[in-house]
């Protein structure tokens, strides 16, 4: 056999990718502790492409990613190895890869009626989830209580947390949600009537796509078909995952044959989603013989020094796998600590050294800003637009939250499920006339109908929707093929967007892009689960279309970076109060993430890394009186002993400069004020 594709490989990376018996048979289960940067996506590709080149059949192999964008990367990089050795696998046929959840649809659609499913279910995102609950909670009238009731999102929250983390609601109120736990009963309630109204609607939300998978899997023929139906099962960023999934995965490869599970413990940053750094420590443990481990250390990407400070930030942290990486890239340049006045400075600063850095040829598309929280770039979005440089934004306002994307997707699931409250609150308010009163009472109708389809029809609308009601009645009768079908809602639609925006322009580029996504979906069903479990998440920046200007700058929460590399990176606000983020200093394991959060920033640096730490916040209140300045601390992370690691800057304060006093001649002020007595 051709292994020419072994060669690229390092020894620990080789070992990784051929573990087994040299068959494509299953080997026992494996862990792969990779290090940042150190060839985690390469080994996991080469391993994939080393099993179909030995023969496995990539219909029965199962590959669970992060995201969609990895799964498609991984894919591409298996095409291109394969490619290389002149083989004609059908990498196509690879179609059991993508996320945790949008693998949990495919099984929940392919056994729904088996399960008691109807196989027509909507699949409800964060924001539809959280708006079911709303409408439960005000049903059941909580959200009257003389206290107040936790907010939507909060119920949302908690009720993730427990499903996720398979731990019951007191627990999950005492150690998560304190100041809610009053509200123990109420909300036991509430969830069991958010949970009857999603059965009622025939909706799954996003957690019901791993506890419905989970509670199958308990039935011992079913998990014992599914498990036989894959001879490999290979599992990306395992440091992400929680008790559910690794139940899930525990219950598919009871014996762990033909299991791999790659991660970095040092990067787990999503325990605030219940992700268990646990599944990934404990791994090694649930076999017998325990799993073999494969540890790569040696980083590719950033220089020695770079490395030295991130494994110093890295190096307090408890209980992990990982030892130091290490690297053969020297360099004399450490990462700088930029202290800056506030954070207009800071954003001037940084915008300064990009243009310096472009102007010595390192792209834009090189350089990333990255931050804890979205709304820490915006005076640096500012700041970038005044100066006319472009920049693209990850982990910000989602494409599919606008509005108008919004309402034509959600005009698509009423289509196909017109029992989904959420979705048919949404569309019906698009009529002129009816308002929320006149909708809900409309679905309720719905709801309660045996064929709310032909219901539809018969309903009588107010007044004032009586013109536009049949043609939003035929719209949703249509039987029109996919994918005409959305072009037929843009038609629909967009005489009512002009109505509705001020900006229709503007907003119908949005829809057209997302026709365009749409044809790359074989049903209307396929694109509404992709779209909602992983939705494309870029937004262009005020400062120019960056499609058009080929070079632009990457912002980016520091959660969206992961995986990402780029030669330069600026970190922005790494006091406390930022990283840790105030809200996340409750426990120990929250700041530790916090901590695992700076390494996974600092290890996205090839070449440079900033991190910057403005002096002065300012902080809007309620009144002009209110507003003020505080003073922010460096980061805790960033303790005394290891500064030596970084290059310590104080930019020329230009701030300063318009404050600084005059030179006055001596005056003797306390005599004057006597004087003025005397
Ligand atoms: N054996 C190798 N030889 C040369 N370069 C390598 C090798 N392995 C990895 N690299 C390079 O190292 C960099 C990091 O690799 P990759 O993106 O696969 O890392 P990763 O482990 O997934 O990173 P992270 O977990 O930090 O996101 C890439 O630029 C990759 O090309």
């Amino acid at each position: 056999m051709n292994e020419k594709y072994l060669e690229t490989l390092n020894y620990h990376q080789r070992a990784a990718v051929t573990f087994g018996d040299g068959t494509a048979r299953p080997a026992p289960p494996l862990l792969i502790i990779a290090g940042a940067g150190s060839g985690k996506t390469r080994t996991l590709a080469h391993r994939v492409a080393h099993l179909l080149a030995l023969g496995a059949d990539p219909r029965r192999i199962l590959l669970m990613t992060f995201s969609r964008r990895a799964a498609k990367e991984l894919k591409a990089r298996v095409e291109n190895l394969l490619a290389g050795i002149g083989s004609s696998y059908p990498v196509d046929a690879l179609d059991w890869a993508g996320t945790f959840h949008s693998i949990g649809a495919k099984v929940l659609q392919d056994h729904a009626l088996a399960i008691g499913l109807d196989p027509e279910f909507s699949i409800h995102d964060r924001e539809d989830s959280s708006d079911l609950m709303n409408l439960v909670r005000h049903k059941l009238r909580l959200s009257e209580t003389h206290t107040r009731f936790p907010s939507k999102g909060t119920c949302l929250s908690i009720y993730s947390r427990c499903v996720n983390s398979e731990t019951p609601l007191a627990d999950v109120l005492q150690v998560h949600f304190p100041w809610c736990a009053t509200w123990e009963d109420e909300l036991k309630g509430l969830f069991s009537g958010y949970v009857q109204a999603k059965q009622s609607q025939n909706v799954l939300d996003y957690d019901d796509l791993l506890l419905a998978w989970a509670q199958i899997m308990e039935d011992p023929d079913f998990s014992a078909f599914l498990g036989s139906f894959f001879d490999h099962v290979l599992i990306d960023e395992y440091q992400d995952t929680n008790r559910l999934q690794a139940r899930i995965l525990m219950s598919l490869k009871p014996d762990g044959r033909g299991l791999c599970v790659v991660g970095d413990d040092a990067q787990s940053i999503y325990a605030f989603r219940a992700a268990t750094v646990r599944n990934i420590l404990d791994f090694p443990d649930a076999f017998a013989p325990k799993a073999d481990v494969i540890t790569l250390d040696r980083n590719y990407r950033s220089t020695a020094t770079i490395l030295a400070a991130a494994n110093s930030v890295i190096g307090e942290a408890r209980d992990r796998f990982t030892k130091d990486l290490w690297t053969e890239r020297n360099s004399s340049e450490r990462p700088r600590l930029v202290t800056n006045e506030d954070e207009a400075d800071q954003a001037r600063c940084v915008v300064d050294q990009i243009l310096e850095d472009r102007e010595r040829g390192l792209r834009l598309t090189e350089q990333a800003v990255l931050f804890r929280t979205s709304h820490h770039s915006g005076p640096l979005e500012i700041e970038l637009t005044r100066r006319n440089v472009p920049f693209v934004k990850f982990g910000g306002l989602k494409f599919l939250d606008s509005a108008h994307v919004k309402d034509v997707l959600n005009l698509l699931r009423f289509h196909r499920n017109s029992r989904d409250q959420v979705a048919g609150f949404r569309v019906l308010q698009l009529l002129p006339g009816i308002g929320p009163k006149s909708a809900g009472k409309m679905l309720n109708q719905l709801t309660e109908s045996a064929e709310p389809h032909v219901t539809l029809a018969t309903l009588a609308p107010p007044k004032a929707a009586h013109q536009d009601w049949p043609g939003f009645v035929t719209l949703l009768s249509s039987s029109t093929p996919w994918p005409d079908q959305i072009a037929q809602v843009r038609a629909w639609y967009e005489p009512r967007m002009e109505q509705m925006f001020e900006d229709a322009e503007m907003r119908k580029p949005d829809l057209l892009q997302l026709e365009q996504i749409s044809y790359g979906f074989a049903s209307l069903e396929d694109f509404l689960t992709e779209m909602t479990l992983d939705p494309p998440d870029a937004t262009g920046g005020h400062a120019g279309d960056p499609h058009k200007d080929e070079d632009y700058l990457i912002l980016s929460t520091i959660h969206s970076a992961k995986g990402m590399e780029w030669k330069s990176v600026h970190v922005l606000n790494v006091v406390d109060g930022c990283i840790p983020s105030d809200l996340a200093t409750g426990t120990t394991e929250q700041i530790e993430e916090e901590r695992r959060l700076l390494y996974v920033a600092m290890t996205r640096a090839k070449d440079n890394l900033s991190l910057h730490q403005p002096l002065r916040f300012y902080e809007t209140g309620q009144g002009k009186l209110q507003n003020r300045h505080v003073y922010a601390m460096r980061s805790r992370f960033l303790p005394d002993q290891i500064l030596g690691h970084f290059d310590q800057i104080a930019p020329a304060p230009r701030g300063l400069a318009r404050i600084t006093p005059p030179t006055i001649n001596t005056m003797d002020i306390k005599a004057r004020m006597r004087e003025m007595w005397s």
